[in-house]
This record gives structure tokens, C-alpha cells and sequence, in this order.
């Protein structure tokens, strides 16, 4: 099959989060299975201009449709680590992407809109006709849209798109602008409650409820959250337009690059290491000790790597740092927060630990560091509000440190309690699950942990192997991934 992936990231050349991760390693996984996979993405000044081999000119004068008049683009192609990958730049008195962020602009409705529209554009302009798009997120919504509305009746009638929702909270929302804008043009025929006006406010065009409604698949990254979104407020308003296309609807959860993220041959760790052999990780965790100015100790390590935001339960990130050291474990984090509440929060946190010898807060987002945390650090938390899938308990997993989670979203998928997990037998447990979000409930699930760390040694180790045992590649999400579109382009 010939697949083309819209998105706004892809590891590592455009990574804020998870989301780039997922396009990257989908995408070799699926050449790996012999399919044809291309990126589209925007050109963004700020991308890691240091991860594309030869970048070149692909597609020099592509003129996209915006208002009445038409903006000229360039397209660029190059390699991310093996991947083909297409970079539409707009020249535009909008700056569109150069704007040193990827993310968090007023008009990021109008620039994410504009590339839907140019990358079909360009497929359109360039004769591509990949038998499946394959689009993620907020901001590529429009996309099957347009397709559908627009672009079938040009030539692009056999083309089926699966979108794929990584978080239900950014839905993209406009104002009839965007239909003039894009050219869908006709308000009364997109503001009705079963194509594009959101549910709660009747004057917006929601692009994540297009992508809904259009695609031929709609998925979110775990079983278990596509049942939450469903039946829960976690689909954020959307749970009415799931429930009327539920047969179209499901959960697939993320894998990770197994090349990328291998403790056996991570070119970011001083130790390597596998499950029957973990000495490697002591070096690590001795390497991340030195580099972060930690006292050398036989105190357990526990980490915290994302997003510092309300998905991610910063009270109980913030808690889970003074209990740590309260319990006598040393604490690292890893955060970067958009939001400048939160980010002035955990610097003032940062200043007032600055001594202490036990913690250090790392603030800014720093994927060679997140490596070595992984590897050096005994267990992780992940006290979520909600979580699509998760990828940091994976990684952990993957990489011998013990997750501490929330009970929600994909880390039901992923994290078995040690000591209350109701499904698997003893030697498939992984972890440690809390489920409500208050101190008491991390703090039990987090003395346990520690507990086991310190009086039963043996045991705490039989717990990190079998983590290590579990397979979360991408084998068997992308054997899924292939149903899907096998399913649909027949259908
Ligand atoms: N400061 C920092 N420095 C270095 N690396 C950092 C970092 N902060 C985060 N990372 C890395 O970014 C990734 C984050 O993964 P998450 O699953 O937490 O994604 P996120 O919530 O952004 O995405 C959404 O999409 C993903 C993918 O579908 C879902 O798993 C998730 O639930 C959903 O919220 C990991 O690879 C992590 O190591």
C-alpha cells in the first residue's frame, strides 16, 4: 500500500510530545512491513533542521487556493532517520511557521487549516494518489474534509483516510472564516449538528469533529480510552458525535521504536544493558547521578519525564517530588510546561531544591537527557488526570525503571499492579496503579513501590524483568494499523 501520513510532527525533526513519536515509529514500522510511507509536514523555522538528510527541492511552485487569491509554496523532501518526509513552506506575509514555535499562536486554527489545504494541494499538484491518508490530531482535521467535500470531485475519488485522535482536549475550533478561507465556502451546509458545528458552541466549526465525521476510521491510542471518550467527559464534548459513528470508531495502542529506544544499544547511555543482565544500569543511573549533580547514594531513584500541564496531574507530580525525598529517595525531573502559571511554579521549585543534594528539577525539553533518566532511574510516576495512551511508562518499562501510574486511559492498557492487578497472574505484573487523584492514593501506591525497593530487593527485580519482558513495539499496532486500512480501502 502507498500511505501518506499529515501531521504537525514527527520525531525527532518537529517533537513536542508523543504525537511525533507515534508518526515516526507508525511509519517505519509500516515500511518495515513493505508498505510505502511519506511524511507531510510544515516547514517550521524552528524545527531540528540537524535530523533531515538531503534536503531538497521537491516541488518548487505549488500555489494553494486561501481566500479568493492563492499563496505560493515550496516543497521540500528529505530523510528523518530513513523516513521520506515532505516540508511545505508558505511564502505569506502570515508567517505561518516561522514563528520560532510550533504551537500556542492566536491564529493556529488558520495556519494548521492552511496546511491541510496545501498538503492536499500538493498531493493533488503532484499527481500523488496514495491509497490511504493517514492524518492525526487537531490540526489536520480538515483534511478528509476538504477530500471528501472537495478534492474527490478533482481526480482524488479512491484516496481513504483514518484519523487518528492523540488528545481530545485541542479540538481546533473557527469561526466562518475558515470556510472562506479554505473554499468549503457554504456556512448553512457545515453548520449543521451531524458535519462540522460544535455541539456546545453553535457560531464554531470544530476540525477535530470533521475529522470525525469524514474519515472512513476514526481511532484514539488505547482501548481503554476510546471507551473513556465514549462514555466519559474525557471525549470533551464529543462523546454524541463518537456514539453515532461508533462502527467507524476504536482503540489502537501506540507501540515505540525499538531501535530508537533500546537499553542494549542507546548511543545516549554510558550502560548497556538487557533483562538478564542489568548491570549497565547502575552505570547509568551512577552517570546520571554525575551529570545532574546528585549525591552518590544507595537511595532509590524516581523520575518524572513530560509535559508539565493539567493532563498530566502537576499537584501530584509536585507532591510525588517532596514525598520522594520525604521517603528517602532521590527525585528527577524532566518537564517543560507551556502554560506560565505552571512553568513559574516549578521554577520557584526548582530555586527553593536548588541545594538539595537529592532532587534536581531539569525544566525545558531535552530528548538526549530523557534517555539517560530512563535508563538511570529505578521507578517513574505518571500521575495522569487523563492519558490517551502514555508513552513514558512504555519507554520505562522498556528500559527496567518501575512505572507508578494513575488508573486511567492507556496505562490500564499498559501497567499491571503488583500487588492488585485482577487479570494477570503474579510473574505478568509491572508495575504500581493508583486510581484516585488525590495525595493519599500516589502516596500508597508510592510507598509500596519504595517499600519493595527496600526490604525485598529480589522481588523488586523480578518486577523490572518482567516490564522489560513485555513487547510494546510497534509489531502489533502496526499489524493492526494494516487491518484498518486493508478494511477500509475495501469496504
Ligand atoms: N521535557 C522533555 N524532554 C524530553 N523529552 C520529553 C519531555 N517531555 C516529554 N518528552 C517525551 O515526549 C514523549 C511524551 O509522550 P506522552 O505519551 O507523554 O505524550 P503527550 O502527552 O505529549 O501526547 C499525546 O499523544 C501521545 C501519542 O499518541 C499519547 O501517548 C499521549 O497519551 C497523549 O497525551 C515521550 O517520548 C517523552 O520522553
Amino acid at each position: 500500500m502507498y500511505i501518506v501520513q499529515i501531521a504537525s510532527e514527527c520525531a525527532p525533526v518537529i517533537k513536542a510530545g508523543g504525537l511525533g513519536d507515534v508518526v515516526y515509529g507508525l511509519s517505519r514500522e509500516l515500511e518495515v512491513r513493505g508498505h510505502a510511507v511519506e511524511v507531510i509536514l510544515p516547514k517550521y523555522d524552528c524545527m531540528r533542521y540537524d535530523h533531515v538528510w538531503g534536503m531538497h527541492d521537491a516541488y518548487r511552485d505549488l500555489w494553494v487556493p486561501w481566500y479568493g487569491g492563492t499563496i505560493h509554496c515550496s516543497v521540500y523532501c528529505g530523510w528523518v532517520h530513513g523516513q521520506l518526509c515532505f516540508f511545505i513552506e508558505p511564502h505569506s506575509g502570515d508567517n505561518f511557521f516561522n514563528r520560532g514555535i510550533y504551537y500556542g499562536a492566536n491564529d493556529d486554527n488558520m495556519r494548521f487549516a492552511f496546511f491541510s489545504k496545501a498538503a492536499l494541494e500538493f498531493l493533488l499538484q503532484s499527481n500523488k494518489r496514495p491509497d490511504i491518508l493517514h492524518c492525526h490530531d487537531w490540526q489536520t482535521g480538515l483534511v478528509p474534509v476538504m477530500l471528501f467535500e472537495m478534492y474527490k470531485f478533482h481526480g482524488m475519488g479512491t484516496q481513504r483516510v483514518v484519523y487518528t485522535i492523540h488528545n481530545f482536549k485541542h479540538q481546533g475550533m473557527a469561526g466562518p472564516d475558515v470556510l472562506r478561507a479554505t473554499g468549503l465556502n457554504n456556512d448553512a451546509y457545515y453548520y449543521s449538528r451531524d458535519r462540522l458545528v460544535d455541539d456546545f458552541h453553535p457560531g464554531a466549526i470544530n476540525f477535530m469533529k470533521g475529522g470525525i465525521v469524514y474519515s472512513n476510521f476514526v481511532n484514539t491510542v488505547s482501548p481503554h480510552h476510546a471507551w473513556e471518550a465514549r462514555f466519559s467527559d474525557i471525549g470533551c464534548g464529543l462523546g454524541r458525535i463518537l456514539e453515532v459513528h461508533q462502527s467507524k470508531f476504536g482503540g489502537v495502542l501506540n507501540g515505540i521504536d525499538y531501535n530508537l529506544w533500546n537499553p542494549e544499544s542507546d548511543r545516549y547511555i554510558p550502560g548497556f544493558y538487557n533483562k538478564d543482565d542489568l548491570e549497565g544500569k547502575a552505570k547509568d543511573k551512577k552517570a546520571l547521578r554525575e551529570r545532574l549533580l546528585l549525591r552518590d547514594s544507595d537511595k532509590p531513584l524516581i523520575c518524572y519525564i513530560g509535559r508539565l500541564d493539567n493532563q498530566k496531574g502537576v499537584h501530584l507530580v509536585h507532591h510525588a517530588i517532596y514525598y520522594a525525598l520525604h521517603k528517602g529517595a532521590q527525585f528527577v525531573l524532566l518537564g517543560s510546561a507551556t502554560e506560565a502559571a505552571i512553568n513559574s511554579k516549578f521554577w520557584h521549585e526548582k530555586q527553593h531544591l536548588n541545594n538539595n543534594p537529592d532532587c534536581h528539577l531539569e525544566l525545558g525539553f531535552n530528548e538526549e537527557l530523557s534517555h539517560l533518566i530512563y535508563a538511570g532511574a529505578d521507578m517513574i510516576v505518571v500521575p495522569s488526570n487523563y492519558e490517551p495512551c502514555g508513552l513514558t511508562q512504555v519507554i520505562s518499562l522498556r528500559y527496567g525503571t518501575v512505572p507508578i501510574v494513575r488508573g486511567v486511559g492507556g496505562l490500564v492498557n499498559t501497567v499491571f499492579d503488583r500487588d492488585y492487578d485482577q487479570n494477570k497472574p503474579l510473574e505478568e505484573r509491572n508495575g504500581f496503579v493508583f486510581y484516585q487523584s488525590d495525595y493519599q492514593a500516589l502516596e500508597s501506591a508510592m510507598s509500596r513501590a519504595l517499600d519493595l525497593w527496600a526490604k525485598e530487593p529480589e522481588e523488586f527485580q523480578k518486577l523490572v524483568k518482567q516490564g522489560m519482558e513485555y513487547d510494546y513495539s510497534w509489531n502489533h499496532p502496526g499489524e493492526q494499523y494494516v487491518g484498518i486500512y486493508d478494511y477500509i480501502r475495501h469496504k
